[in-house]
């Protein structure tokens, strides 16, 4: 077995009623690799981000994570092994503080009780997890301001530092620099060029120049259908992506301009 595969997906559909929001994908992600996820509108990038952290069950297939199947499992139990998500909209708590949030996210994995904000201090792994999460962001001197008083910038970084407090070896993005100017896009750019020397990391975006700089495998989706996995160069050039995503137009450009 190739031992830097740590999440896979076998033979992976889910289809509402007539909707084929994913039919038939078989993917394999690796350890300290970021691997991209693109497709036009409707293709089923955030189905597959669902079903990949357990919020949504495939209508068939499975996936294996570090070689054990774990599509069955309840959703709590993908966070407890280490898979860890964040969401296309921005998904903070705004009114408590940027520590706090990631004290909250801590609690999904090292768990306690229910009364969380009496316990937070007291739980010394939540709060080193919460601190260090903000850190590997660069937001340590933000901990105690409150979320909502932070640029977007912040909070979509924040969101990963998030992700990052239940302490995860495999982290699934949707769309983290959406809405993001340019500057704040080339933060989140280093950032995950961070990430990825340490973390599995599988991240949906839009953004194409970003995801070409980034990718070390990428996967074009289309219509919920596999279209091609590969190296950044083999896949940006390949004629059934330009298709998917132009529809022929370019080469009806060509011909007008010949
Ligand atoms: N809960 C649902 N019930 C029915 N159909 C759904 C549901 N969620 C998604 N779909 C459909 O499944 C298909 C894939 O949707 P999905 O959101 O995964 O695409 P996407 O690639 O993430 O799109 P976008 O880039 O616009 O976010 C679409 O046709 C969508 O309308």
């Amino acid at each position: 077995m190739d031992n830097d595969i740590v999440l896979e997906t076998e033979a992976l559909s889910k289809h509402w009623g007539g909707i084929k929001a994913l039919s038939d994908i078989s993917l394999q992600f690796r350890d300290r690799q970021l691997h991209g996820v693109v497709g036009p509108n409707g293709a089923g990038k955030s189905t597959l981000l669902n079903i990949l952290c357990g919020t949504l069950k495939p209508t068939s297939g499975c996936i294996f994570h570090k070689g054990q199947r774990v599509d069955t499992l309840k959703p709590w139990k993908f966070v407890r092994r280490g898979i860890g998500r964040s969401f296309q909209k921005t998904n903070i708590y705004p009114e408590v503080t940027c520590i706090e949030n990631c004290a909250i996210s801590a609690q999904r994995k090292f768990g306690g009780n229910f009364n969380l904000f009496a316990s937070r201090h007291s739980n010394q792994m939540v709060r080193k997890a919460a601190e260090q999460a903000l850190a590997k962001v660069g937001l340590e001197g933000r901990a105690n301001t409150i979320a909502a008083e932070i640029s977007y910038g912040e909070q979509r970084q924040l969101e990963i530092a998030m992700v990052l407090a239940t302490d995860p070896c495999i982290l699934l993005l949707d769309e983290p620099m959406a809405g993001m100017g340019h500057e704040e896009s080339l933060r989140i750019i280093e950032l995950l060029k961070e990430l990825k020397k340490k973390y599995c990391i599988v991240l949906v975006e839009h953004d194409m120049e970003a995801i070409f700089e980034l990718s070390d495998q990428l996967t074009v989706l289309d219509n919920g259908r596999h279209l091609i996995t590969g190296t950044v160069d083999k896949v940006r050039f390949d004629s059934r992506v330009k298709e998917a995503y132009l529809g022929g137009e370019d080469d009806d450009a060509e011909e007008d301009a010949a």
